[in-house]
């Protein structure tokens, strides 16, 4: 029989102490009490021991009833304060008096009469005073009490451990009681000693305690796998400050200076300024006048201004137009994932600071065709199979899309906007090829891909979460 060590030590005390209680089992044994017991149980699985089970109530008295049993039940107390016949009103003033008059009428210790109470004769010590003075488990004083939150009955589990017949004749037939050996040295190998060593078993159907090694924060594998896609695709990087002006968050992109996005209640704008670049003047006369692009421009003033102040950058778009401006000769094919900030009021879908996935293409002879062909290609790599697009609009481009992925149980999901840059946007920098463009929310791919509910989990420091969350593919 492959005894334990453990259950040998049981067996081989139980053989001296015949029949023990745990307790003191434990104290022989200097074990916890709890890990004897289950060592126990296991030699009675094996018809080696026996246990009994004795569990003993025991009652407490909570603090309110340890007061009742130095000063009396409150009915107790109102009765003996009485001084012969008192009118009710006067009663109710005894501060006990709220608990005590129903008490005093169940238990019919006063008579009342036309609102005067009169203390009945002969009211003998109740149950209740008397297990109040002496609490026994069980009795029906003691059952009073605890209904009235006056005393707890705790219970105490015991056991008694005894050898069975054949536990007995296991230890009688002796017990190798050496150490279990967990590791075998380089000597015992070679000198055959582990051959006669008491080997501790190995159990393979435990499982091991859990180890969470560090790992990369599910969002930021996302975005790690949107870059490497990119990158596998042939597209560069581009970078860009969190801080710009208006006049490329929002001039350069032919964004109008009274347009709405541009109010205190869509941006974060900032105190600071910063110059605008050269060749300035041309973004001026595209808004006036349309410049030479042949454009009508949207008219009225241009304020030079209005376009130094900064803001928190409220798209990457700024970055994509200054990527532009610096490499206006095709071809470009840049993206950057980039933080962006707007006013929202923080919901489960929004949040004012998220990130974009922000993509510029650029070469002779593309077409719109191209840039839904892209997104198909693209989608598609990162697990989304259906894509579709709607019509949409953006001062700075022509056309305009919003791409659509389906996701099952959601249906069609909006991930960003898309289009060509109109010349407005690109002449300027001298760019004379077509540019295609897009912006997407990186959250909501990530939502979807994670099966978040609540896009604020993305940035929680929730520990748990974080170690169970599986990167899936939608
Ligand atoms: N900047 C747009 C997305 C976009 C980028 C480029 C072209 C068209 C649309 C947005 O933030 O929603």
């Amino acid at each position: 029989m492959d005894l334990t060590i453990n259950e040998k030590r049981v067996l081989a005390s139980l053989a001296e102490m015949k029949s023990a209680d745990a307790a003191a089992l434990a104290e022989k044994l200097s074990a916890p009490t709890d890990a004897v017991v289950q060592w126990a149980h296991l030699c009675a699985d094996r018809g080696l021991a026996a246990l009994e089970k004795n569990v003993a109530e025991t009652v407490v008295l909570t603090e309110e009833g340890k007061k009742y049993a130095a000063e009396g039940l409150p009915e107790r107390q109102v009765l003996a304060s009485m001084q012969g016949p008192t009118p009710m009103g006067e009663l109710t003033k005894h501060p006990l008096s709220k608990i005590a008059i129903g008490w005093l009428r169940k238990k019919n210790w006063i008579t009342i009469d036309k609102g005067i109470v009169t203390a009945n004769e002969n009211v003998p010590e109740g149950e209740d005073e008397a297990a109040l003075r002496n609490p026994i488990a069980g009795t029906a004083g003691c059952k009073e009490l605890v209904k009235r939150g006056l005393a707890e009955v705790t219970e105490t589990v015991s056991w008694n451990i005894s050898l069975t017949p054949a536990g007995a004749e296991v230890a009688a037939a002796g017990l190798d009681l050496r150490e279990e050996v967990g590791t075998l040295s380089r000597e015992q190998i070679l000198s055959g000693e582990w051959k006669s060593l008491p080997l501790r078993r190995y159990s393979v159907d435990k499982l091991p305690k859990r180890i969470y090694g560090g790992r990369v924060h599910p969002n930021q594998q996302i975005l790690d796998e949107i870059r490497a896609l990119l990158f596998e695709m042939g597209f560069t990087e581009f970078h860009g400050s969190i801080v710009q002006n208006a006049f490329w968050n929002f001039d350069s992109l032919y964004q109008p200076q009274d347009h709405p996005a541009r109010e205190m209640q869509d941006t974060f704008h900032l105190a600071e300024e910063i110059d605008l670049p050269d060749g300035w003047e041309k973004i001026r006369d595209i808004h006036m006048t349309g410049g030479d692009t042949g454009s009508t421009g949207w008219g009225g003033e241009w304020s030079p201004e209005i376009a130094r102040k900064c803001v928190l950058r409220t798209h990457s778009t700024s970055l994509s137009i200054q990527h532009l401006a610096k490499n206006p000769n095709p071809p470009v094919k840049a993206f950057s994932i980039s933080r962006v900030y707007r006013r929202e009021t923080i919901d489960p879908t929004h949040l004012p600071e998220f990130e974009q996935l922000e993509g510029i293409v650029m070469d002779k002879d593309l077409t719109f065709g191209h840039l839904l062909g892209f997104f198909k290609e693209f989608f598609g790599r990162m697990g989304f199979e259906s894509v579709r697009f709607r019509p949409g609009y953006f001062p700075y481009t022509e056309p305009s899309v919003e791409p659509e992925v389906w996701v099952d149980g959601l249906g069609w999901v909006e991930l960003g906007g898309a289009g060509v840059f109109r010349k407005e946007v690109t002449e300027p920098w001298g760019i004379d090829c077509p540019v295609l463009a897009w912006g997407l929310g990186v959250s909501r791919v990530s939502m979807l891909r994670m099966g978040l509910k609540d896009l604020r989990q993305l940035y929680r420091s929730d520990i748990d979460w974080i170690r169970a969350s599986p990167v899936r593919r939608v």
